[in-house]
């Protein structure tokens, strides 16, 4: 009876193999040595292609015990109904057939019977997609595809020797059929076992759908629960001004009767679950709103941006505390004499405020105060005065010819004074009043540098000229020039490697460098500007003296005021050099460049008031 009946399954085989082929070919040899089914390869990997199989007789030996056993388990209930079975074994055969003028490849096939029946016994996929086992969860879709590509099927000699199914495959297939074989036997016989086949599925699915459901119960009893009026109307009702967000209460609720407001009247219809959640959330929000609405003054407040000036102020703070701290004990209880002023003399100084303008403040202290009581204010009051006016001359706009079209500055200085920054700062300023900018990459000793121009000129929407690391400064300096004639640029501002001024070959190459734009205008350049460091002290100085020879510095700007600033050296510089002193840096951003202004300045260092 088996064995009838398998052999009737096997005829099913063609047109199973048409919507599911089986790793058939190597049925034959199967012996009933399998001893075990793996569960099935997920569908994906199933070839859609021939692929290589490798079968071995083990695996589809098991195959057939599976197939065998399930039509051993098929019998009983198949007996009933074997006609209803043998019209559909014609069926498929039929099907079989059509499909094996359809695909060569399953017309040459050698399959074995004993896996056809066992593909073709796949109910679910003859007839129109139906899983083959719903009870075999982990296949789902790997149980799905309703067939495997009828080239995976070796045609002929030579693709057996090609074919190289993975063991996993061929055993999911072998179960598949296994499966499918007590679905044929199930499903002639009564509809109701189809039934209960998805009624199985509909179990095996449950684990995660249950899941799911479960999680859908869950959140869907929360929104039931709040949809329930009582527990969110009363709040509203009882706060009727903050549960509806500040509605006035309704005119026939008592304002605070609790028991006369009806417990579940929402402030408007809530059609559905959705706009009851948003309705109910007023209720809940209140208190959060309430928190959020709280002062905000544990979240600390962004501390608001210095001027440059107050800055300035603290930049020049140690310089200026330390300065009328000494002066302030200095005076205490003492009249103005000779050595008061000797040892005012000598803080200035120490100040790096210079010889001449420490005794242009005593000489005026002197001149008002001699013989008197003196505070720390009048000294602070007349050394702001005084400094005033060594820096009131020096303080000059910087000045562009653009006639010249460009209008060439040299920035020099030693290094990390801030000249590429400074330059940065300046296109900034220039390009935004509109005027044409181009960069010159003069610091060819540094990669960086060039890069940190470049950035600048993105920055300050500038164009930039640059020349590989090592290039010839002068060159590119030369180069430069050219160009920005030919662009018609306004400014042109040449950056240059920062250099120690007691270094002979480097202010050489600066001297250079200054020589080879003479050539293409004798004024060039038009401005030369030398950064100083305000942290540096008395080196600036000197930094001046010498850059100015080699160079012919034309106009100073002082960086990082904002910094421990030692800004009395600016005033020394500016008595005895009296170069123009256009800029003061007072931070490491696009704007923060300031121009020098004299008072400002000197009322800084002397700590009087702002
Ligand atoms: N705080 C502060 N830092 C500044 C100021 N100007 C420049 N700097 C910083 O100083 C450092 C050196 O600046 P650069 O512009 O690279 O100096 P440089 O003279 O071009 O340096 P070299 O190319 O090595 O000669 C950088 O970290 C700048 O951000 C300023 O006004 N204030």
């Amino acid at each position: 009876m088996a064995i009838g009946f398998i052999k009737k399954i096997f005829s099913f085989g063609k047109g199973a193999v048409e919507e599911k082929p089986a790793p058939p070919q190597e049925a034959p040899e199967a012996a009933p040595g399998a001893e075990t089914i793996t569960p099935a390869v997920p569908s994906e990997d199933l070839p859609d292609e021939p692929r290589e199989v490798e079968a071995t007789a083990e695996d589809d030996r098991g195959a057939i015990e599976e197939a065998e056993a399930g039509a051993g388990e098929i019998a009983p209930s198949a007996e009933s109904a074997a006609d209803e079975v043998d019209a559909r074994s014609e069926e498929v055969e039929a099907n079989a057939e059509t499909a094996a003028d359809e695909s060569v490849a399953i017309e040459d096939e050698s399959a074995p019977p004993a896996i056809s029946p066992l593909v073709g016994e796949m109910p679910g996929r003859a007839e129109g997609g139906k899983p083959l086992s719903d009870s075999a969860a982990p296949r789902d879709d790997a149980a799905t595809p309703p067939s495997v590509p009828s080239g995976h099927l070796p045609h002929k000699g030579g693709d057996q020797g090609e074919t190289e199914a993975t063991a996993k495959d061929d055993q999911t297939r072998t179960e598949e059929a296994a499966a499918g074989v007590a679905n044929v036997a199930a499903s002639p016989d009564t509809s109701a076992e189809d039934a209960d086949a998805k009624g199985e599925s509909a179990e095996a699915r449950s684990p995660d759908i249950a899941a799911h459901e479960d999680i859908a119960a869950d959140e869907t009893a929360p929104v039931e629960d709040e949809s329930v009026p009582p527990p969110i109307s009363p709040p509203g009702g009882e706060m009727p001004g903050r549960a509806e967000g500040g509605e006035r209460p309704t005119d026939h609720a008592p304002p605070r009767n609790e028991a006369a407001i009806p417990p579940s009247a929402p402030s408007r219809p809530l059609p559905h679950k959705g706009e009851d959640q948003i309705a109910a959330a007023p209720s809940l929000p209140k208190g959060f709103a309430t928190a959020d609405k709280r002062p905000k003054e544990a979240a600390p407040a962004p501390q608001p941006k210095l001027s440059w000036y107050q800055r300035l102020r603290r930049g020049l703070a140690r310089t200026s505390s330390q300065l009328t701290g000494q002066i302030t004990s200095l005076f205490t209880k003492r009249k103005l004499d000779e050595a008061t002023l000797q040892d005012l003399e000598d803080l200035l100084i120490q100040a790096d405020l210079g010889v001449e303008t420490a005794m242009r403040i005593t000489d005026t202290l002197a001149s008002e105060r001699y013989g008197k009581d003196v505070s720390g204010e009048d000294v602070s009051r007349i050394m702001a005065g005084e400094i005033t006016k060594v820096l009131a001359p020096v303080a000059k706009p910087l000045e562009l010819d653009l006639s010249h079209k460009p209008h060439v500055i040299l920035v020099v200085g030693v290094n990390g004074t801030g000249k590429t920054t400074t330059i940065g700062k300046l296109a900034a300023k220039l390009s935004g009043a509109g005027m044409k900018v181009m960069l010159a990459a003069g610091d060819t000793f540094r990669a960086a540098a060039i890069e940190q121009l470049k950035i600048w000129a993105d920055r300050t929407k500038s164009d930039i000229v640059s020349s590989k690391l090592g290039a010839d400064a002068a060159g590119l300096a030369y180069e430069a020039f050219q160009l920005a004639r030919e662009k018609k640029s306004d400014v042109l501002i040449i950056d240059t490697a920062g250099r120690l001024q007691n270094k002979a070959e480097l202010m050489a190459e600066l001297e250079k460098i200054v020589r080879v734009l003479g050539k293409l205008d004798p004024d060039a350049p038009h401005t030369v500007l030398q950064t100083l460091d305000a942290t540096t002290g008395q080196n600036a100085l000197q930094q001046v003296e010498i850059f100015r020879n080699v160079a012919g510095v034309s106009g100073l700007i002082m960086t990082k005021l904002d910094g421990t600033a030692r800004g009395g050296i600016l005033v020394a510089i500016s008595a005895k050099h009296k170069l123009p002193v256009y800029f003061i840096g007072v931070g490491e951003g696009i704007d923060d460049l300031e121009p020098f202004e004299a008072k400002d300045f000197a009322e800084a260092i002397a700590g009087v008031a702002a």
